[in-house]
Formats: structure tokens, C-alpha cells, sequence
């Protein structure tokens, strides 16, 4: 095993603010509970016990905090999940960044994981493990919903966003090469294979989840092809949904209408290429209070994995302050796409009714209450 992560670069810090603590926005009683991702089936096995094995990634920095609190919660719950700890520490294979092999084992065998954040050296060093996951297991579809909790204030009301990022190529595809000294090249690779594949999951989701409407971010007005490509495609699968409305929007006037008011994308599925999506599920998490609060799933026809939307937060990591709502959101969704609906509204009702009780939150909520706490008192509500 090589030790390719020492290398990793110290992580320029965003400014994170927590917003003021105010009046209820959303009842509890109305806060819907994020939903159930059955478009890709999941065929795991139970063991002698009545318990699917999980894969659990527990990731850098915050990662095995919050992962801590999400393993503490759904022993309280008697969630029926053996959890199988992996190390994704990465190889190289014919010269490329890679998972080991024990690792690839676990998830083709278990055909779900949970994943804490994973970081990233900038510049040299190791490819993205997150997106070397990805690509592994071909998890062409990150859905990133983002929703308002009931009871904590932010400029905005009623935020419920759908967001599906296309998730093995785009701008995250790693072509990049030097042209001549000073002048790279890095390649957007966009094929019509992948495209069909998200868009349509983009439009089968949306048929799961109620909503009537797909539309599809981009910017095909300069990058004529790629995206151009993107957006072609999603007019042809559109034809296949006949119950279901199509358009388009650019990138930059998204970005604009989401931030001046999110309310009129709470009926649509917004689906894009990799990087927009990476991009505005950060920009939809501040909408709602911060990354802390917001989950994802890498769904593939074979498995899934699922991480919340933040990255590792060396900021505050081993001082007990994370928030981990977003990797416990995560696994609800986890659950509900295993089947174990009843125990994921169970527990996701605890943290709802925690997060609007207000008393125990974590700092970027505005609070004081330490990962531990937090996860002390939903157990407490369970
Ligand atoms: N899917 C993944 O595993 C991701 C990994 N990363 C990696 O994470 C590392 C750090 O990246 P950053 O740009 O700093 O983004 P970040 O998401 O780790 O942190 C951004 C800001 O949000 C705060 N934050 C994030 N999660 C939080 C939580 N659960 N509770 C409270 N506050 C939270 C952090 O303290 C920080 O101020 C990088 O190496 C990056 O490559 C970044 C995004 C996603
Ligand atoms: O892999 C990384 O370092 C970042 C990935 C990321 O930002 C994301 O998945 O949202
Ligand atoms: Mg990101």
C-alpha cells in the first residue's frame, strides 16, 4: 500500500456562518421526510440474523466523528445493519490511482456502502478516491435533494430541491495534459452513453418521487458540443416521458433565480453534468444552513453508495464540533433505497424533531452542543 494521502496539501478554508436561530419555518408535522430512492433496485442478502451488511467507508478528517454518531443512532434504533469497515487507502494499478482490493470485495458483495468524506490533495497526488468510487462501481447518477428543516431559520423558506449530477466524466473526467511549457489542457468528456443513463434516471426518479417536471443545467451556448451533446440527449429521452415536462436553463441564471428565491425549483428534478452539480449542490446547502444538513447517494445498477454532499471540514476536524445530520441524512436514504423504510422514518423523525427543538445543535447550526451530544439527544427522541 503506498502512503499517497500524506502528500495532501493543506485545504484553503471557506468562510462558514452560521445563520440565527429564529422562528419555526416549516411545521414539524409538515416537514417531509427525504424520500425513497427505489429506481435502482437493491439485492442484497440478509444474514442469519435478519441484517444486511453495510460497507463503511468512515473517510478523513470529521468523517469518523460523524460517523460515530450515525453508527451510535442506529444501534439505539436496533437498525437492522451489520456494519463492515473498509480502508479505501489508495493503490496504484498500471500506474493509476485505485481502491484495494478487499475494498472493491466488501462493496460488490454488500452492493451498498456508507461513506464518510474523503479529501483530496490539490495539484499533485493521488486522483479524487471519491471519484475514483465512482468510476469503479459506476455510479453514474448523484442525487443531492435539498430540503429546509423545520425550526431552523435561513433567508429562505421552503427550500426543496432535487438535484441529480451526472457522476463519471464532464469536467471530472482527469484528461488533462500539458500542451507546450505553460499551457494545459484539461478534456470535458461527454458521451451520449452516459448522458442517456442519468438523464433517464433523472426522469425516472422524478416519476418516483411525484414531480412533474426535468430540467436540465447547462451551458451549450459556449460549450456548444459537450454540453450541446448533454442537452441533446435529454430532449430524445424526454420523448420517452411523456408525462413528464422538459426544458432547459443555463448554469449562471440558475445560480442567479435559486439564490433570489428557490421556491419555484421545489416541483422539478434539475439534472446536469458533473461539475455544475458539484457546484450547485454546495450552493443549495447554503440555502438550507449549511453543509451539515445536506445528504447524497451515488446510485449504480449494480450498487450504491452513500456520503453526504460535504467534503471533510479539516476546520473543525477531531474537536467534536461537526454536524452529522448530513452523513446520518445519508443513510436514510440508504435505508429507504434498502428497503428498511420504517426504521429510516423513525429515525430521520428524531433528528427532525432534535434539529426544531433547537436545544442541542451543533455550531454551524448556531448551537453548542458537541457531535456527540447532538446524536445523544435524537437518541434520546428515538
Ligand atoms: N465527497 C467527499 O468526500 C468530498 C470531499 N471533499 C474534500 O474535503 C476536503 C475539504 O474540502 P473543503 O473545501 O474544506 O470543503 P468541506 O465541505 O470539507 O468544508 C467546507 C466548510 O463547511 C464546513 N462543514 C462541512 N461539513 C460540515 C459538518 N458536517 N458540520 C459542520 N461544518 C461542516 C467546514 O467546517 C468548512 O468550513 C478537501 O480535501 C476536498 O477534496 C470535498 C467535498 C466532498
Ligand atoms: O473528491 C473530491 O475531492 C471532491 C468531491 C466533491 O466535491 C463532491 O463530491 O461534492
Ligand atoms: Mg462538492
Amino acid at each position: 500500500m503506498l502512503a499517497l494521502r500524506s502528500i495532501a496539501a493543506p485545504v484553503q478554508r471557506q468562510c462558514f456562518r452560521a445563520a440565527p436561530r429564529a422562528a419555526v419555518t416549516l411545521s414539524l408535522q409538515n416537514q417531509r421526510l427525504y424520500s425513497q430512492d427505489r429506481v435502482a433496485k437493491f439485492n442484497g442478502q440478509k444474514d442469519a440474523q435478519g441484517r444486511y451488511t453495510v460497507s463503511l467507508i468512515e473517510g478523513d478528517g470529521i468523517g469518523p466523528e460523524i460517523a460515530v454518531a450515525v453508527k451510535d443512532i442506529f444501534a439505539a434504533a436496533k437498525t437492522p445493519i451489520a456494519w463492515e469497515p473498509i480502508n479505501v487507502d489508495p493503490i496504484l494499478k498500471d500506474g493509476k490511482t485505485a481502491i484495494p482490493d478487499a475494498a472493491i470485495e466488501s462493496i460488490k458483495k454488500n452492493k451498498v456502502a456508507l461513506k464518510g468524506p474523503l479529501a483530496t490533495p490539490i495539484g499533485k497526488g493521488h486522483v479524487s478516491l471519491n471519484l475514483t468510487l465512482r468510476r469503479t462501481f459506476n455510479l453514474f447518477a448523484n442525487l443531492r435533494p435539498c430540503r429546509s428543516v423545520a425550526g431552523y431559520k435561513t433567508p429562505y423558506d421552503n427550500v426543496d430541491t432535487v438535484l441529480i449530477r451526472e457522476n463519471t466524466e464532464g469536467e471530472y473526467s482527469g484528461i488533462e495534459h500539458v500542451v507546450v511549457d505553460g499551457v494545459v489542457q484539461s478534456i470535458k468528456l461527454i458521451t451520449r452513453e452516459a448522458s442517456e443513463r442519468v438523464l433517464r434516471y433523472a426522469f425516472q426518479h422524478a416519476r418516483a418521487i411525484g414531480r412533474k417536471k426535468v430540467r436540465v443545467v447547462h451551458k451549450a451556448t459556449i460549450m456548444k458540443m459537450s454540453d450541446g451533446l448533454f442537452l441533446t440527449v435529454g430532449n430524445q429521452i424526454a420523448k420517452e416521458f411523456p408525462d413528464i415536462e422538459f426544458d432547459a436553463e443555463l448554469l449562471d441564471n440558475t445560480c442567479l433565480k435559486m439564490t433570489t428565491d428557490p421556491v419555484p425549483y421545489n416541483d422539478k428534478v434539475l439534472v446536469m453534468p458533473n461539475l455544475y452539480g458539484d457546484i450547485l449542490s454546495d450552493m443549495c446547502a447554503g440555502l438550507i444552513g449549511g453543509l451539515g444538513l445536506t445528504p447524497s447517494g451515488n446510485i449504480g445498477d449494480e450498487c450504491s453508495i452513500f456520503e453526504a454532499v460535504h467534503g471533510s471540514a479539516p476546520d473543525i476536524a477531531g474537536k467534536g464540533l461537526a454536524n452529522p445530520t448530513a452523513l446520518l441524512l445519508s443513510s436514510m436514504m440508504m435505508l429507504r433505497h434498502m428497503g428498511l423504510t420504517e426504521y429510516a422514518d423513525r429515525i430521520e423523525k428524531a433528528a427532525f424533531a432534535t434539529l426544531a427543538e433547537g436545544k442541542a445543535l451543533t455550531g454551524d447550526l448556531g448551537g453548542k452542543a458537541k457531535t456527540h451530544e447532538f446524536a445523544a439527544a435524537i437518541i434520546e427522541k428515538l
